[in-house]
């Protein structure tokens, strides 16, 4: 029975059955006590700082509301993160994750995208010119790549910047409506700057797309500057607090400097100098895609922390007659729906983990000057962005279905992650489009393994043996598991291989054969990223040192993404016979067996990711599990509610009531 003060009872006694201890958990998940520290010091600065708690709650606020307030929040971050000397990207993602959870911030490309294209495309010179500016915010930008008619396919981008040597100026130009710039989140109203992709032409040449810093704004007044119209382009799904904007350039001239120069260039006489590596300027879209792999794995842990503890706490129908209500988390199918999310959360945590140890290390060896891994780094940072914001997105939605009639109200705070999470499965490169991207990449490994070229690690699983049947056993052994997902990879990049080799012999040309093979080529890119992303898991559970308890527990957890993988996508497993249908059976048995082992464990894993429920900002996700007075607060805060009749009953109801309707006429 709950209680109305303390914790709910329910709640307390799923804490007190669970086989390990949270803190060890925590400290595995964060890496270390000392990180857990730094984080709770952070969410607490901000939790505790009156200043975010002055506002009205976002559900309630008006569009203009959303964007002002998130403004005022996000430049007191900025503020405060400057007194406080936190300066390592970790440490501003915490503080504002606090701060302002799943409020698209308005200067928030001006943060991601903005200042760390001048660092990485920069010249010294245009660094130290720009740089100062930026961090006092003087000059506040964003990225402008996407147009309204091209946001995927970006060489084919119509913005133009023509160099005149006369003059030693770009002469930037949007000569079609569908050239104009659209999207670019902050540049609305918020910035006065922008970096702007757009074809180079010099010395009546077309050499392609290259980044310009354009003002568009007065720096005084804020006015747009002559030959610029810029705007918001309007409400959304939800990035209310953003203005992503519009912006048309005619004869807009700017400096010969103002090109991003580090690595291409245009001397001033007009000659142009190749970069490197034309996909260099692409850098900073991966920067983004590694970093949404976070993201997503943390909407989608904060959804599950939600709906497990609101499932730990609610009860409905009685499971005899007579009988108590049974605690919803007790359903075998609530079961079923939430800890496979649970287990994908943990996966794409370590995922985002490894993304970014990744991104660091190799963008550090492309600036000292070995361009080498960049395929790998685009084709790994573009799968796992699209893989984890798809799985989080999908489990956010049902996460929200599992609460029943609560989760459609933004009181459960989860309509709120689905609306911050989902865009990732867009931006920053469409999904199918990134796995096409992947898929790409695979098919170049494939010719390398059939020439018999060497392999980087974490492809040679394509070499395996595919008449090889699966080891499995009913002990469901980590490594059979894994070898199931590259066994499916492999053979799955191996039919697209040749479904391509057939429309090429049966007289098409290559690009033909590959547009005749694209989703055979998405599943073995999605295959491919299931397979990194579950061997990725195994070896984090099986290698790192952690809690012996919970280890055990992390490794059914483990177990519990595979299997639930293998039984949901059944076909692309036994399609070769690797399964035989006994072993099917020992694997639907395991997935039943481990919702088993899980369940007690259940709220313990979210408490776990140790978000406060100021971060939550939910009824039913509340550590104290008090979610019926909650909602019966929330719904008494409603403005709906500040009067008891509301003035639209004197005006349409009772009029209604009188059989008048004459005020519709006056229309
Ligand atoms: C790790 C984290 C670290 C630190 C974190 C710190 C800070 C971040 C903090 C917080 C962020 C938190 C969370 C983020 C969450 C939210 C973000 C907020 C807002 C989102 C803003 C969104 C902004 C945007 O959307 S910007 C616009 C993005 N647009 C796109 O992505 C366009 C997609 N299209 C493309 O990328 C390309 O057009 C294409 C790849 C599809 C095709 O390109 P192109 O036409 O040029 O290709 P081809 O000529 O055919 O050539 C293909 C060959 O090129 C290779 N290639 C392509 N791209 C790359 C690359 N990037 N690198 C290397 N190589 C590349 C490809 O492999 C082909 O090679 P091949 O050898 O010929 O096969
Ligand atoms: C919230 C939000 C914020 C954004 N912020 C920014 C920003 O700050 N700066 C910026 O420059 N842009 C921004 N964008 C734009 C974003 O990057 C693009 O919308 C995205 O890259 C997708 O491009 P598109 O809209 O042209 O989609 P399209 O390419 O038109 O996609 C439509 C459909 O066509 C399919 N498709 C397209 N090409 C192919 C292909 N080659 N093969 C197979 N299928 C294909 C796609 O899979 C998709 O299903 C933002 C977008 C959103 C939603």
């Amino acid at each position: 029975m709950a209680t109305t003060t303390g914790v709910n009872s329910d709640l307390a006694k799923e804490r007190n059955n669970s086989t390990f201890d949270v803190e060890e958990l925590s400290n595995f998940i964060y890496r270390g006590p000392e990180k857990v520290k730094r984080r709770r010091y952070l969410h607490n600065l901000a939790t505790k700082d009156p200043f975010f708690r002055k506002f009205k709650p976002w559900a309630f606020q008006t569009r203009e509301e959303q964007y002002e307030i998130c403004l005022q929040k996000h430049l007191y971050i900025n503020k405060k993160c400057k007194e406080l000397n936190l300066t390592e990207p970790v440490d501003k993602f915490f503080y504002t994750e606090a701060a302002a959870p799943h409020e698209n911030s308005p200067i928030g490309l001006h943060t991601v995208m903005f200042i760390p294209t001048i660092e990485k495309q920069g010249t010294e010179e245009q660094k130290k010119r720009w740089l100062p500016l930026a961090e006092s915010l003087k000059m506040i930008g964003t990225y402008a790549q996407t147009e309204m008619g091209h946001g995927t396919f970006i060489r084919g981008l119509e913005t133009t910047a023509t160099y005149d040597p006369r003059t030693r100026e770009f002469i930037l130009n949007s000569p079609t409506i569908t050239s104009m710039k659209y999207w670019p989140g902050n540049l609305g109203k918020t910035t006065n700057h922008c970096l702007v992709m757009a074809q180079l032409y010099t010395q009546g040449k077309n050499c392609g797309i290259h980044m310009f810093m354009v003002q568009i704004r007065d720096l005084e007044t804020h006015m747009p500057l002559a030959g610029i119209e810029v705007g918001d382009i309007g409400p959304k799904f939800g990035y209310g607090t953003n203005d992503n904007g519009f912006l048309r350039l005619s004869n807009v001239r700017i400096p010969r400097e103002n090109m991003l120069m580090r690595y291409s260039k245009v001397l001033e006489d007009g000659t142009y100098v190749k970069p490197p590596n034309a996909k260099i300027a692409y850098g900073s879209m991966v920067l983004v895609r590694a970093a949404i792999v976070t993201d997503a794995a943390r909407a989608l842990a904060q959804a599950c922390v939600i709906s497990i503890r609101y499932s730990a706490v609610r009860r409905q129908t009685e499971v005899s007659p007579g009988g108590e209500e049974a605690q919803i988390i007790d359903y075998q199918t609530q079961q079923y729906r939430l800890f496979p999310l649970l287990a994908t959360s943990y996966a794409m945590y370590f995922a985002g983990r490894f993304m970014y140890d990744f991104y660091l290390k190799t963008t550090a060896e492309i600036e000292g000057g070995n361009l080498d891994s960049m395929p790998q780094l685009h084709a790994i940072s573009a799968g796992l962005k699209a893989f984890s914001s798809w799985m989080c997105s999908a489990g956010v939605e049902t996460c929200r279905l599992c609460c029943g009639g609560h989760g459609y109200s933004h009181a459960s705070g989860l309509p709120k992650i689905y609306i911050d999470v989902v865009p990732g499965c867009t931006y920053e490169g469409e999904n199918n489009v990134m796995m096409l991207q992947v898929a790409r990449f695979l098919m170049k490994m494939y010719g390398k393994l059939q020439n018999g070229e060497a392999l980087p690690t974490f492809m040679q699983y394509m070499s395996t043996d595919l008449n090889k049947k699966s080891c499995m056993t009913e002990e469901v052994a980590l490594n059979c598991l894994v070898m199931a997902y590259e066994h499916r990879a492999a053979r799955m990049i191996r039919d697209a291989a040749a479904s391509m080799e057939k429309l090429v012999q049966s007289g098409k040309s290559p690009v033909e054969a590959w547009n005749g093979s694209t989703v055979m080529l998405t599943w073995a890119a999605i295959a491919h990223c299931h397979a990194f992303v579950t061997k990725l898991f195994v070896e984090t559970v099986v290698k790192s040192r952690m809690d012996s308890k919970v280890q055990s527990a992390l490794t059914s957890l483990c177990k519990l993404y595979a299997v639930h993988g293998i039984v949901e996508n059944l076909g692309g497993f036994i399609q070769d016979q690797f399964f035989d249908s006994k072993q099917v059976k020992i694997l639907q048995k395991k997935l039943m067996q481990l919702l088993a082992e899980i369940r007690p464990n259940a709220v313990a894993f979210v408490d776990a990711f140790d978000y406060p429920d100021e971060v939550l900002q939910s009824c039913l996700g509340r550590y104290d599990g008090q979610v019926y007075q909650a909602l019966y607060d929330y719904a008494k805060s409603s403005p709906m509610n500040e009067k008891e009749v509301l003035d639209s009953y004197y005006k349409y109801i009772k009029p209604a009531q009188n059989g008048k309707y004459q005020q519709y006429s006056k229309l």
